[in-house]
């Protein structure tokens, strides 16, 4: 009898170029669970090594710019992502790296985290290398994705309103022409995240009663690029990213002394659950 080929199967491929979270919670390990929980084959390239926890980031060990390059080829050449997810790059050196590597490639969809300081307080990005960031890579995205304080910081405005979110949008959109998403997670009221390009498009959220955040914009960075991955477009994607994002918030998973990760397995049939 002749044996039956399986080898016709196939899966969107996204990569994340992103720094490794021993506790598992956020960065690489965080996006290659998303990655997985949303059907799209998760590669990556690690900028970084941290030692941390839910209570914060005891070591950062920088790869060299020489072996980040390795990697993104290596990841390249063989299985061309459709994606591209960027999370912490703490140096200029990497950041120039990874911005040459991507035009090489002529990556395309590419999601930039701009990760600058964990939940927990530590800084992930050096101070000397946001100006490397807002000119070397923030330009090539399709989306960029800060948060509040990240959006602070790179606009100088202080935002206290949602109207404050939508211009502090357009001003980072009129400056590099790529899509901003400005997340509301650290606002008060809800959590209702606003996307501006060539139109503003809210995204309402209501604010899910969990201590446990960490790793939540890492997901859904990444959730957001396995949309693109996927043919959708950006403002299909952040809707599904959001509801991926509201249920692994809402498992309620509690695990760790500080601020923990969420649950990014929540869709698992429960019968595999209770094995
Ligand atoms: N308690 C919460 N309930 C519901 N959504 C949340 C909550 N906290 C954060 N989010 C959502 O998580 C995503 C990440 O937001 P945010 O926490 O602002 O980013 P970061 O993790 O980069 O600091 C956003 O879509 C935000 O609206
Ligand atoms: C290695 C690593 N990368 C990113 C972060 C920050 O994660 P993020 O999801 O942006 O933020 P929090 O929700 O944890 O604030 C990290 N801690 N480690």
């Amino acid at each position: 009898m002749d044996e039956k080929k399986l080898t016709n199967r196939s899966l969107a491929p996204v990569l994340s170029i992103a720094g490794s979270d021993s506790s598992g919670g956020a960065g690489i390990q965080a996006d290659l669970k998303t990655m997985l929980a949303n059907d799209c084959y998760g590669m990556s390239a690690i900028t970084a090594l941290t030692a941390q926890n839910t209570m914060g980031v005891t070591g950062i060990m920088d790869v060299t710019p020489e072996f980040l390059r390795k990697q993104i080829d290596a990841v390249f050449l063989d299985i061309s992502p459709k994606a591209v997810k960027i999370g912490m790059v703490s140096d200029k050196a990497l950041i120039n790296t990874i911005a040459e590597a991507l035009e090489d490639w002529h990556a395309e969809n590419i999601v930039v985290d701009p990760v600058m300081v964990a939940t927990s307080g530590s800084r992930l990005l050096k101070e000397d290398a946001i100006s490397c960031l807002t000119e070397m890579l923030l330009p090539l995205a399709t989306l960029i994705t800060p948060n509040i304080p990240e959006a602070e910081l790179l606009t100088g405005m202080t935002i206290q309103s949602k109207t404050d979110m939508e211009q502090a949008g357009r001003c980072l959109y009129d400056r590099f022409h790529s899509q901003v998403l400005i997340k509301g997670g650290h606002a008060i009221e809800d959590a209702s995240d606003v996307l501006v390009g060539t139109e503003v498009i809210w995204f309402h959220g209501s604010r899910i009663d969990n201590p446990n955040t960490h790793g939540t914009g890492c997901t859904l960075s990444s959730a957001i690029a396995c949309g693109l991955a996927k043919g959708y477009s950006v403002a299909q994607s952040i809707s599904y990213a959001k509801s991926y994002l509201s249920g692994a918030l809402s498992s309620g998973l509690d695990l760790g002394r500080g601020s923990g990760p969420i649950d990014h397995g929540w869709q698992i049939q429960e019968n595999v659950r209770s094995l």
